[in-house]
């Protein structure tokens, strides 16, 4: 098997839908998941490139793996869920850290996932009207207007993740264009985020390329240095 040119990472929480995602775009399907283990990696190839893409576990138990997973990274997608605050606090809280070891020049990109289910709630939340807000249904208070991750969240957080990498957010892509909002479960942007994402990955692989050679030395054709009388070099 040829080395992978480049890798993209898959971060975030348990249950933001991180193995969906990746299984949505590689195999075309929404299949059930298990919780991962560790992680496990599909290789994409993309023009002439193989690009790998990792799927990492959110549960705490496996945090420590997280960082290795990172080495090397040109990318690192952070997953949340558009329904859970949280995950997105999580990204900052838990997951930025593990990025330490991903490339220099890493791109970052964070997605709120399960937009579907916003959908869903938001028509559920239409045909209720009128009801009591909290109203108790079955002995379980939903709230009427469901608390969701606005996008401007997330691109605070993009913007402070540059900050904190301390990378110029003129040299970096702009916000409007990292924040995706996703469903796994119907395939809403899911092609747009990894294509992006490939499109962004392919200069950078290049780039190393052309930038490689030049560290390497050429014994042979390094010319003999040439004795002074002394004895020492000139
Ligand atoms: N409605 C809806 N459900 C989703 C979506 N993506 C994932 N799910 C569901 O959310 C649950 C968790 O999805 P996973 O993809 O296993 O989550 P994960 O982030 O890989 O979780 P860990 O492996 O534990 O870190 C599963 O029941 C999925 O079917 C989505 O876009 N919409
Ligand atoms: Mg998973």
């Amino acid at each position: 098997m040829r080395k992978p040119d480049g890798k993209i990472v898959l971060l975030g929480d348990m249950n933001v839908g991180k193995t969906s995602l990746l299984q949505r775009y590689m195999e075309r399907r929404f299949p059930d998941t298990v919780s991962t283990v560790g992680g496990a990696f599909y290789l994409k190839q993309w023009r002439s490139f193989n690009i790998s893409i990792w799927d990492t576990a959110g549960r705490e138990q496996f945090h420590g793996l997280g960082s290795m997973y990172c080495r090397g990274a040109a990318a690192v997608i952070l997953t949340y869920d558009v329904n859970h605050p949280q995950s997105l606090l999580e990204l900052e809280d838990r997951f930025l850290g593990l990025t330490e070891t991903a490339n220099n020049d890493c791109l970052f990109a964070i997605v709120g996932n399960k937009v579907d289910l916003t959908e869903e709630r938001a028509t559920e939340g239409g045909e209720k009207k009128g009801q009591a807000s909290g109203e108790a249904s079955g002995g379980y208070v939903s709230p009427r207007v469901p608390k969701q991750v606005q996008l401007e969240d997330a691109m605070a957080l993009y913007k402070k993740i540059l900050k904190y990498k301390m990378l110029d957010e003129k040299d970096m892509p702009a916000a409007e264009q990292m924040c995706f909002k996703t469903s796994a479960k119907t395939g809403y942007n899911v092609d747009l985020l990894f294509e992006t994402l490939f499109d962004m990955v392919v200069p950078m692989i290049v780039r190393q390329r052309t930038e490689e050679p030049s560290q390497i030395v050429d014994i042979a054709s390094c010319k003999t240095p040439k004795q002074t009388r002394s004895g020492c070099c000139a």
